[in-house]
């Protein structure tokens, strides 16, 4: 089992005392496994990849991955976590503005020792950056500074790949397109993939998924 959640449970203090966001989460992937999180705006699915990711611990619960207590880690064993085993796709893209294309792309590979340039060649082709390499994230529109990030990720050919709305920024069929390259570079590194999506056919597309409501997955 790549990862194990364990009736993780977090609330945020509202005006009137806690307000529970997630109430008891069981999940479980394993390795190769693909998993659309649906759920309303507010129902928490960023929160849950908050925490998967060690950005965020919850007040209850445990969650495993690959072998380790991720809410056991200190500060310093939550870094190592994010640069060695999982990769994190979010809606704000975190591009370092002085470095050009290529070498975001190269850098979370780089930081994890797994950087391939002929890896990294590939993704750049795939996700139609090829003719951007030199360019700097400020000359790039939203929906290419997407694509490098997600290029950023799966260079870096993390264990778990953890995407809030990867998508989000691109038309229907480059979204799609973008998709496919997910799925391939998972299904050839082994990797497993959790993406929250509100799109019902990119869910369609992933192996399984699940819904939050009210706290609770189904
Ligand atoms: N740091 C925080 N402090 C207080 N409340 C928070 C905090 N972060 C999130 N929340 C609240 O927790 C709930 C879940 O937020 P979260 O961002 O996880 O939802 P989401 O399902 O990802 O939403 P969306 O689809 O709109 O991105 C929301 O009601 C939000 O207001």
């Amino acid at each position: 089992m790549l990862l194990a959640l364990d009736k993780v449970t977090k609330s945020y203090a509202g005006a009137d005392g806690p307000v529970p966001v997630l109430s008891g989460i069981d999940l479980a992937l394993d390795a190769g496994e693909t998993l659309a999180l649906t759920g309303e705006s507010g129902s928490g699915k960023s929160t849950l990849l908050h925490m998967i990711g060690g950005l965020d611990t919850p007040e209850a619960g445990t969650i495993r991955l690959a072998g380790q207590d991720v809410t056991a880690l200190d500060d310093r064993g939550r870094a190592a976590l994010r640069r060695g085993t999982v990769g994190l796709i979010f809606q704000q893209f975190n591009l370092i503005p002085s470095l050009d294309v290529a070498a975001n792309i190269a850098f979370q590979a780089r930081l994890a020792g797994r950087h391939d340039p002929a890896r990294a060649d590939r993704l750049a082709d795939a996700l139609g950056l090829r003719s951007q390499l030199r360019k700097y994230p400020e000359q790039l529109s939203g929906g290419q500074q997407q694509r490098v990030a997600i290029a950023r990720t799966l260079a870096a050919a993390p264990a778990l790949v953890l995407a809030d709305e990867p998508t989000g920024n691109l038309d229907e069929a480059t979204a799609a397109r973008v998709l496919d390259q997910m799925l391939a570079l998972v299904s050839e590194t082994g990797a497993a993939l959790l993406m929250v999506t509100h799109s019902a056919a990119l869910a369609a597309r992933m192996g399984r998924r699940a819904h939050l409501s009210r706290g609770r997955l189904a």
